[in-house]
């Protein structure tokens, strides 16, 4: 017999987010969160979902083999030990896949060697990806560890969105393309959002807007990506909680040439000291709302900034899609920032754009239409599930390769 369950882990630089699933039924049997990993005020929050009470560790947690350890106790401590049988694969988020991985992968040496390969693309996101997976192995190796790709899902762009407009020889030379990212989030809200609608997938255009503290918006044509607003890396596209999204590129070389500042100064700048931190000093939505509450002008300024730019996707992505049915904000300031929302569509009702104030200051965990009854384009607030995505996909991948024929030859 195989077990039903998953371990979904999301490693980031200084942090592990896990969840353990039951594909059974989809349930959720534990979740937590490892937070500044490498330093002296390492911290676990661990939730096992039977008692629903959250048991935390703090004291220095030395590196994500630590973590993971750590996280093993904890678990076992529930009965949900890594060492139990029921546990079937252990699905990683990996955030760059570039163009070679269209789907769900199981890991072996050859797919880990690829994911090394693409960390010039994404500095901030494979390595820790990458130390996560590593770990896993080293403690399970018996077990199937699949690789879910945050690109994925965009691998269905045209080129007319994919590439950019610059030298074919060198773009190619070096793999430059918009790749984009939170693609499993894109595809489960875009499903979620049909499914909200009572249609299917394949009728839907659907313009998702994935607010958390990394952002990003991306068109969907009949559950397909067209396009998405983050490029080669998660740099591009909307103002974020530290990072800047769209600039003139020769900003950089004027910082460079001008400011004197070095490309890794550069780099530091616009992905952690810009966006919404950059230019009022908070990063957080919910500190931002409170001080334009107050009249405070430096946050004001920020807000309308970040305002304008998703309009402007929005307007953007209306366009390219040609046809829209819904609008769906999502992540943590989609699903919990109604004035992001209500500012985002103001001013779009000949586009057929328009939010009910009541609805939209409802506060709920489910999905839900904010758009005035009959609207001609459906606006909603559909929450994203990255963890059940991941886990969906790599159950179903280990559950169809116990299934699959044998390979030819044997
Ligand atoms: N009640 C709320 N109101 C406004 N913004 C919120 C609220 N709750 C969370 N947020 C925003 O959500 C952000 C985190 O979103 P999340 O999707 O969890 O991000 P990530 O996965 O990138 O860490 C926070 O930085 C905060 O700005
Ligand atoms: C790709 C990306 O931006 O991810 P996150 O929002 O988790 O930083
Ligand atoms: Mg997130």
């Amino acid at each position: 017999m195989i077990g039903t369950r998953v371990l979904v882990l999301n490693s980031g630089s200084s942090s592990v987010k896990y969840q353990l699933l039951d594909m059974s039924d989809s349930s959720r049997l534990a979740q937590g969160l490892v937070e500044r990993i490498g330093e002296q005020t390492s911290r676990l929050r661990h939730t096992p979902l039977a008692t629903g009470e959250p048991r935390e560790r703090s004291g220095p947690i030395a590196d994500h083999e630590a973590a993971l350890k750590a996280v093993a106790e904890e678990l076992a401590e529930d009965g949900l030990g890594l060492d139990s049988p029921e546990l079937a694969a252990i699905g990683h988020r990996v955030v760059h896949g570039g163009k070679h991985f269209t789907e769900p992968t199981v890991i072996d040496d050859a797919v880990l060697a690829e994911i090394e390969r693409l960390i010039p693309v994404a500095p901030l996101h494979n390595p820790a990806n990458l130390t996560g997976i590593r770990t896993a192995r080293a403690l399970r190796p018996d077990l199937p560890q699949v690789a879910v790709f945050d690109t994925a899902f965009h691998t269905t762009m045209p080129e007319a969105a994919a590439r950019y407009a610059i030298d074919v020889k060198t773009a190619d030379e070096h793999r430059i393309r918009r790749y984009g990212f939170h693609g499993t989030s894109h595809a489960y809200v875009s499903r979620a959002t049909a499914e909200l609608l009572g249609r299917a997938p394949e009728e839907v255009n659907v313009i998702v807007l994935h607010l958390g503290n990394g952002a990003s918006a991306s068109a969907v044509r009949g559950g397909k990506c067209v396009d998405t607003s983050m490029g080669l890396t998660p740099l591009e596209g909307l103002v974020m909680g530290t990072r800047s999204g769209d600039t003139d590129p020769a900003v950089i070389f004027h910082l460079a040439r001008v400011g004197g500042m070095s490309t890794d100064e550069i780099d530091t700048l616009l992905n952690k000291k810009s966006g919404l931190i950059g230019l009022c000093g908070d990063n957080d939505m919910r500190e931002i709302r409170r001080r334009v509450d107050e009249g405070d002008e430096q946050a004001k300024l920020a807000f309308d900034i970040y305002i304008h730019r998703l309009k402007k996707y929005i307007g953007a992505y209306y366009a390219v899609l040609g046809r829209v049915d819904a609008v769906a904000f999502t992540a943590g300031v989609g699903e919990n920032a109604a004035p992001v929302r209500a500012a985002a569509v103001a001013g779009l009702e000949t586009l057929g754009l328009a939010v009910d104030d009541e609805r939209n200051a409802v506060r709920s965990d489910e999905p839900r239409l904010i758009s005035p009854a009959g609207a001609r384009v459906k606006v909603a607030v559909v929450p994203t599930d990255e963890e059940l995505e991941i886990a969906t996909q790599t159950y179903a991948l280990v559950e169809g390769n116990r299934f699959a024929a044998p390979p030819r030859g044997n």
